[in-house]
């Protein structure tokens, strides 16, 4: 394929360990170029991407921890199609990468959970001025968006719901973007869940977990072991049920990240969610 059709990727937290499933994905696709790889991480500065990723063979794409400039370089890159940078670092950074990207004219498609509703907020209205698609997505595999519309759906017959999360104990932040989404996407709905029928103490606090909006309860479990699960349990008289997802392999999310890197391009504003680009 000529230069001028592939899509130049940056993947930033490229050490990480969604980073290096990025990196393979995105070297294995026709359409797309993997032009630079970032991370902080000192241990693996100059190092080639694809041998940290575990490619038999280098990409020739060090490791840097040197994002602006990376970022600059793409967006002279005027012969290929507009650069995208896939982000999956840490909480604590992500905001600042997607205003970084979006101000080079680079389309972020963010993994990085951990950003507050304001911060999305501000990023959006961020995008939207300078036209620039953006893509946030809590979470890229297909079998949660089904989950959630399963959920959507019982939420309408069942008025009790409480949200189990259960993740790595490597994770940052809890509750889990994705039981952040999953509680907004039920709060939606329009009414009121969990009303309590007795005065509840909570003999260790936390012990009934966080209320997300609409009382809907979430509950965080970190253990190593673990990759990313969600049960999403519905409860009425003389009845449970219940929804659950398990990753048992990060390539779950890689059809997700590369339809996004696609789809990013088609948009001129910030877009949150998977199901959005189904
Ligand atoms: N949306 C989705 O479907 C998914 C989202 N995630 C989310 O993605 C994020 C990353 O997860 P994961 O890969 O497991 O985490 P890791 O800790 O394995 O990887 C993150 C990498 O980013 C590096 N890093 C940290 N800060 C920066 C920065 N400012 N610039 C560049 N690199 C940086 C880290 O370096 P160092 O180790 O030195 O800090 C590390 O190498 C998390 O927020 C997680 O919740 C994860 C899976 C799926
Ligand atoms: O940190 C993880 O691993 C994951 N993070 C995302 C989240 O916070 O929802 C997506 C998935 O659960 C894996």
């Amino acid at each position: 394929m000529a230069n001028q059709n592939l899509i130049p990727v940056i993947v930033n937290g490229a050490a990480g360990k969604m980073g290096r499933e990025v990196i393979k994905a995105v070297a294995q696709a026709p359409d797309l170029s993997l032009m630079g790889a970032i991370d902080t991480s000192p241990e693996h500065q100059g190092k080639d991407a694809g041998e940290v990723a575990g490619l038999s063979e280098p990409l020739e794409v060090p490791i840097t921890n040197q994002l602006e400039p990376m970022l600059g370089y793409v967006a002279g890159e005027r012969h290929m199609q507009p650069g995208v940078m896939v982000d999956f670092t840490h909480p604590d950074s992500v905001y600042d990468n997607i205003r970084s990207a979006i101000a080079y004219g680079i389309r972020p498609v963010v993994g990085t959970t951990g950003l507050s509703p304001e911060q999305i907020q501000d990023l959006a209205d961020f995008a939207d001025k300078a036209s620039t698609g953006c893509l946030i997505i809590p979470n890229f595999s297909i079998g949660m968006v089904l989950l959630q519309q399963a959920a959507i759906a019982a939420s309408q017959y069942f008025d009790h719901v409480e949200i189990i999360e259960l993740h790595h104990n490597q994770k940052a932040d809890a509750p889990s973007g994705t039981a952040i989404q999953t509680a907004q996407m039920l709060a939606e709905m329009g009414k009121t869940f969990n009303q309590p029928i007795v005065k509840e103490t909570e003999k260790l606090p936390g012990a009934r977990g966080s209320v997300a909006d609409e009382g809907i309860r979430i509950h965080s479990v970190r253990l190593p072991g673990l990759i990313a699960h969600q049960e999403v349990i519905f409860g009425a008289l003389g009845q449970i049920y219940t929804l659950r997802h398990d990753t048992s392999d990060r390539t779950a999310y890689m059809p997700g990240v590369l339809l996004a890197i696609r789809k990013v391009l088609q948009l001129k504003s910030l877009v949150y969610g998977l199901e959005k680009i189904l």
